[in-house]
């Protein structure tokens, strides 16, 4: 036998013999003689070298070589070696088959792709080596293993094609049958990919620069051959699947890279072994002009999804009451694409308001979404044949709980829940099939037994009666053998080696007839087997297997009629999501006192007495969120430059104005006393500075990287969030760059969006004068004592300090330099009153600044020269928190040694 390297490209190979050239070569047997398995093991291996394989020994699942050593690391299981021909050993890490599902999720959350590879048939039946093949291939996109999922989230495989002119995207997670596909410049889908946040994505072999580029290096990816991204590949796959001659009927035939991305995920589903994929039912596209735009700093910033403190709290998790796991991860979804039409909204707040008005309706959808489960998943498992009886009887529950749903829907005054309840589908007929058919409490797998119930099959009842009679006369046996020998003791056991026998204690040994035969000698007991006792196992046991394959056939029967109704089930499953989500927007109104948003097409956004939704529920107990009103328009306010002291509150005020219109855009409530929402078609924030090191771009390049990305897309319809631009450089660049862009907003006819800019940079409010539609407002404060207290109200008006040494004593900075702050801040404001800053030169302000900074480090005291060395040396821009203490703590041991 010849071997070729070609097909043994892995690391694997150097370790079970020795490599003379690292190039493709031929060797001879002679050269390498390797056990029969070990030759299996390779060519498999061959075929998915850069997944682990777990490889079926009879009860185990076994790695080798590199694999063993990563699996032990990962799951903690025993690294051993076996010996593999001539001598030479291989590394081997195994665990006991059934715990598969334990220490496969394992592996995927560690990030590595997973070949199982199974026995192919029975070995009991075969002399010589057991057939293997590779079963499945699971990789982090592509699972429907519960302990991967979480069932809050979708599970999506993304696959990315670059175009000529376009990039196209698809999205598919196996888990719920979901498949959608969109096209667009590179920023259009490093969006959608960030918002649909895939566990895998897939990209064309050799473009790896080119998608890191654009995309960032934080995907786990996966690079196919070229070929897979061709059109007509892509179609051919595309129409195969969904049985269709073309791909109109789905809106996306114009979306030609979007084809060929979904095209590559099908072919990765074949490539990996999924191949029942029933429940793949649509391509849909990703209708971008529908939803509302949030870049992936938004949604960051805003703390939509997740919060960027370690701790922290989202939105999401505030307004997330849902109950089903669809549901959850509707509302997901929902978060990052709000809508911009009033009439979708408007259905969404009509229902939510109609729970509020119909308290008993309300009750009755919840009870019975609680008995739902997660419908969607289940009925994937259904498609790819891993759905287990009690999934099914859940399924049934599932199916019962829908049906005082659709009812109730039904006869709601409100034509959205009318038609929600309209494409309810009962599938009564496999609902009853279900009830008629399986135990109400069966095992969790089918090969145990006890699924069926009795009366649907007559000749499974017949084999269970003889089962169980058979047992009955075991007893019998037993009885009338003691009787018979006079062995009181004498007891009829089984066990997997002699099957039934006859176990009798060493003092009655005397008493046994000669015509039983011995079978085991235990330490104080013989073993017995006789003609009459292997006649009723035969018979009992022969039934046994036979309920087992009847059992077996009846529930793949089935599972089988249950794909006809995949469709329905998928429909049912997104419309009791949606019902979930509302439910929720309803509870989450009640708990929190939220009220109807008015959402008007206009360019209005008019919030009386708004909250920030995530802070008022953090607030500690006693302190009360101060609301605040935000009233912004295209004709008078477009504008307002918010200033005020640190902490004051500006912040917060800047986020609840994004929040509140969103929420009002997904179709919730919102945390007002009133508001008028004019829609919104964009959503931008730029807050605060944050480093991109990791990709070579400093704080300031990030913050005008994002801003400019800001004024290139926004539109008079557009909200604009600024916090503190321009603090990432000199307060002379900074303000001069603050004010040219909001005079761009103002100014421009296409961006003139609604705009709130937090700075600290007080020159700013000089912009009302000059400019008709910005307004100056502040947070205000109110000094007593020498102590500020934060009032959180906006005023009309700008404000002329910043009360940052004020702040930087609330820290616990040490008392001297509070001080000596204070003296510096006098002597400036002194100096800045006899020049004046209204009307000069920005610039001239600027070095004026800098001259009295200047003199500060003039004097002459060392203690004060050596401080100023000592920040002057820092890197403020990737000064971590602990060295800013660190820091500080060291200015202080320099004053206290003075
Ligand atoms: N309206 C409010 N009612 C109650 N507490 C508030 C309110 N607004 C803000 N806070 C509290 O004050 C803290 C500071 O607010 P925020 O970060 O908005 O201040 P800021 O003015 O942006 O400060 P800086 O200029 O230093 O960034 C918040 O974390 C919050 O706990």
């Amino acid at each position: 036998m010849i071997l070729c390297w070609k097909t043994i490209i892995f690391a694997p190979i150097s370790e079970l013999f020795t490599l003379k050239e690292e190039k493709e070569r031929t060797v001879s047997e002679e050269e390498i003689v390797l056990t029969p398995m070990m030759k299996q093991f390779l060519d498999l291996k061959a075929k998915h070298p850069d997944a682990v394989m777990l490889f079926r020994c009879g009860d185990f699942y076994e790695t080798y070589s590199t694999d063993a050593i990563v699996a032990a690391e990962i799951l903690g299981i025993t690294l051993t070696k076996r010996a593999n021909g001539k001598g030479k050993t291989i590394e081997m890490a195994g665990f006991p088959h059934h715990a598969l599902d334990t220490y496969l999720p394992k592996l995927i959350r560690a990030g590595k792709r997973v070949a199982i590879c199974d026995q192919l048939e029975d070995p009991k039946l075969t002399k010589k080596l057991v057939k293997r093949g590779i079963t499945e291939l699971v990789t982090p996109g592509v699972s429907i293993n519960d302990n991967v999922l979480n069932y809050k989230e979708n599970n999506f495989l993304a696959a990315v094609h670059f175009g000529k002119a376009s990039c196209g995207v698809a999205f598919l997670d196996i888990s719920t049958g979901e498949f959608l596909t969109a096209e667009g410049p590179f920023d259009y889908v490093d969006k959608l990919l960030n918002n649909f946040a895939p566990k895998e994505v897939l990209f064309e072999r050799g473009k790896r620069l080119m998608f890191e580029g654009n995309f960032g290096n934080k995907f786990f990816t996966f690079e196919l051959d070229d070929w897979v991204f061709t059109e007509t590949t892509a179609r051919e796959k595309l129409l195969k699947h969904f049985e269709t001659k073309n791909l109109k009927g789905f809106g996306v035939e114009h979306l030609k890279n979007g084809i060929i991305a979904s095209g590559a995920i099908l072919q990765y589903l074949t490539m990996t072994q999924h191949t029942q994929i029933g429940h793949i039912t649509a391509l849909s596209r990703i209708e971008e002009d529908k939803y509302v735009r949030l870049d992936k700093f938004t949604v960051r910033s805003l703390e939509l999804i997740g919060s960027m403190n370690d701790g922290g709290s989202s939105l999401l998790n505030v307004i997330d009451k849902t109950i089903s796991p669809m549901g959850a991860r509707l509302l997901k979804r929902w978060m990052v694409f709000p809508l911009k039409d009033v009439k979708p909204i408007n259905d969404r707040l009509n229902v939510v308001e109609y729970f509020f008005r119909q308290p008993d309706f309300k009750e009755l959808i919840e009870e019975q979404l609680h008995l739902i489960g997660d419908l969607e998943r289940i009925i994937s498992k259904v498609a790819v044949g891993r759905v287990s009886p009690r999934e099914v009887v859940q399924l049934k529950v599932a199916l019962q709980a829908i049906e005082p749903i659709k009812q109730a829907c039904m006869e709601a005054d409100n034509a959205s829940l009318n038609s929600i309840g309209e494409q309810l589908n009962l599938c009564i007929s496999i609902r009853d099939r279900i009830d008629k058919e399986i135990k109400n409490d069966p095992p969790l797998l089918v090969n145990k037994g006890g699924v069926i119930k009795d009366g649907v099959n007559a000749e499974l009842d017949d084999l269970r009666r003889i089962s169980f009679t058979g047992k009955d006369y075991l007893l019998q046996i037993q009885q009338r053998e003691s009787e018979l020998t006079g062995i009181p003791s004498l007891k009829v056991a089984y066990n997997n080696v002699f099957g039934y026998y006859i176990e009798v204690r060493n003092i009655h040994k005397e008493k046994v007839p000669q015509e039983w035969i011995r079978k085991q000698t235990l330490v104080n007991a013989e073993r017995y087997i006789t003609q009459e006792l292997k006649e009723y196992e035969e018979k009992i046991l022969g039934a046994e297997d036979k309920i087992l394959v009847l059992e077996t056939q009846l529930y793949t029967d089935l599972v089988q009629a249950l794909t006809e109704f995949i469709p329905q089930i998928q429909i049912n499953a997104n419309q009791i999501a949606r019902l979930d989500c509302l439910l929720s927007f309803a509870n989450v109104a009640c708990e929190n006192r939220y009220i109807r948003p008015v959402i008007e097409d206009n360019e209005v956004l008019d919030i009386r007495q708004g909250r920030h939704p995530v802070i008022e529920k953090q607030l500690p107990i006693g302190e009360k969120y101060i609301a605040n009103d935000v009233m912004l328009d295209n004709s008078t306010q477009q504008i307002i430059i918010i200033t005020g002291p640190n902490m004051a509150g500006k912040s917060a005020l800047l986020r609840q104005t994004a929040l509140i219109t969103l929420l009002a855009q997904i179709g919730s409530f919102v945390p007002a006393e009133s508001a008028q929402i004019g829609l919104v078609d964009k959503i931008f924030t730029r807050v605060g500075a944050s480093d991109n090191i990791s990709v070579g771009e400093s704080t300031f390049m990030v913050e005008m990287n994002e801003a400019a990305d800001i004024l290139n897309n926004i539109s008079s319809r557009s909200l604009v969030l600024f916090d503190e631009l321009g603090r990432g450089t000199s307060t002379y660049d900074g303000i001069s760059i603050a004010w040219a862009i909001v005079e761009y907003i103002h100014e421009h006819p296409r961006a003139k969006a609604r705009t709130l800019f937090a700075t600290h940079y007080h020159e700013l409010n000089e912009m009302e004068k000059s400019f008709k539609r910005i307004k100056n407002y502040n947070v205000s404060v109110k000094e007593v004592d020498n102590k500020v207290i934060f009032l959180r109200k906006l005023e009309r008006g700008g404000s002329e300090h910043s009360f940052g040494i004020h702040v930087a004593k609330m820290a616990g900075m040490p008392k001297s330099i509070v001080k000596r702050s204070n003296e510096i801040l006098k002597e400036l404001e002194s100096d800045n009153r006899q020049q004046g800053i209204g009307g000069k030169p920005l610039a001239e302000v600027s070095e004026n600044r800098g001259g009295m900074q200047l003199s500060f480090f003039q004097l002459d005291d060392p203690i004060l020269c050596q401080i100023r060395d000592e920040i002057l040396n820092l890197d403020v821009n990737n000064l971590t928190p602990i060295e800013a203490l660190n820091k500080l703590s060291d200015i202080k041991r320099i004053i206290r040694g003075k």
